[in-house]
């Protein structure tokens, strides 16, 4: 078993003074002890965005048709999406899941699978949004994706996702799960107006008021009451990964409220977990603070569709490499 002390050895043996390459000695140390390796491995590597609707939408919560969720994953398939241009720029293998959109008809794509629990999660300001065994089927299908990945050789694995609403569906699992204030945990997702956002407030206020009230206990049961197929899809992706011991690369606010369910149903998730940024949404912070991950970009991004995981790829190369290639002070003939 590779140590950490070990792993600080080898970093302060490498020709720098020790610690002056920062947080990128920290990205390595974490690649080499995940992986068990001093000479830790970034490729291949697969990004999975994860795509579903959300029934919520009908209340007025975001600044975009549900609509948009579909063609966001034509223009994905098509390579004109941020995130089919990051993975090329990244040399990242992405594939699209569909866990459980609106669309009608499958697409002719390689890169895509179609599993949908539902045409939709159900309305959450009024009922459930899934049912704790449409929850379950989700997580399961992630955690199919993540072993498939592993299994054909990732080394790294992201996930990320595609869902107008879905938001709405991060904001309320923020506040049941770090148990803050829903001021806290909203904001404009992908460009709510002030009526909107109002909206939004009132909606995830009301949905927590429920929780909070008719709850049986039941942790996993309460999650599904206000998740989307996604988001579950996600969790289920990065237990698996942890429980392969495979580095995960976070993506953004709702990403991380996935993560939070992984941490929450599987502990020790987090510690295969690398925080690519942090959103402009509020509630990322709070998400982030809860696990304890430090983001390695502040970009003010707010996209999600795995777009910031994508991002940072080229920083765990070069955490890589520098593990893997720099000269040490021996080899050198450097004297300390
Ligand atoms: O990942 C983020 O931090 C993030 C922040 C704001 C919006 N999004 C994206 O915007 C969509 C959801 O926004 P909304 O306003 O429809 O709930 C969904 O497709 C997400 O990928 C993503
Ligand atoms: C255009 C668009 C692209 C997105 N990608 C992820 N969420 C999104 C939301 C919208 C509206």
């Amino acid at each position: 078993m590779l140590n950490i002390k070990e792993i600080q050895t080898h970093l302060d043996n490498l020709t720098k003074p020790p610690g002056s390459l920062g947080r990128l000695e920290e990205v390595a140390a974490k690649l080499c002890f995940c992986q068990q390796t001093l000479k830790p491995q970034t490729r291949p590597r697969q990004i999975v965005l994860f795509a579903a609707d959300h029934g919520v939408v009908e209340e007025g919560v975001s600044a975009w048709p549900a609509e948009v969720t579909e063609l966001m994953i034509d223009n994905i398939l098509s390579g004109g999406a941020a995130s089919s241009v990051l993975a090329k720029t990244t040399q990242t293998q992405l594939k699209l899941v569909d866990v459980g959109s609106l669309c009608q008809n499958k697409k002719d794509s390689k890169f895509y699978r179609c599993v949908q629990i539902a045409k939709g999660t159900a309305n959450l300001a009024k009922v459930p949004a899934m049912t704790k065994e449409q929850f379950e089927k989700s997580m399961q299908i992630g955690k199919e994706e993540a072993e498939n990945a592993v299994k054909n050789g990732a080394k790294i694995l992201a996930a990320g996702e595609m869902g107008i609403g879905n938001t709405t569906a991060a904001s309320c699992l923020s506040a049941i799960l770090c148990d803050v204030p829903v001021e806290n945990v909203i904001g404009p997702g992908a460009g709510a107006d002030d009526k909107i956002l109002s909206r939004k407030i009132q909606v995830v206020c009301s949905a927590i008021k429920r929780i909070r009230t008719q709850s049986n206990g039941n942790l996993a049961e309460d999650i599904a009451s206000v998740c989307g197929f996604e988001i579950a899809a996600m969790a289920g992706f990065y237990i698996k990964a942890a429980e392969l011991k495979t580095v995960m690369v976070i993506d953004g606010f709702i990403s991380t409220a996935a993560a939070l369910i992984a941490e929450v149903l599987f502990k020790g998730s987090r510690d295969y977990m690398i925080a690519s940024h942090c959103s402009a949404e509020p509630g990322h912070k709070v998400l982030l603070k809860k696990l304890q991950l430090k983001p390695l970009l502040d970009w003010s991004m707010r996209l999600g569709e795995g777009t910031g995981a994508l991002l940072v790829m080229p920083l765990l190369d070069s955490a890589a490499d520098v593990m893997a290639k720099m000269a040490t002070f021996e080899s050198a003939g450097i004297k300390r």
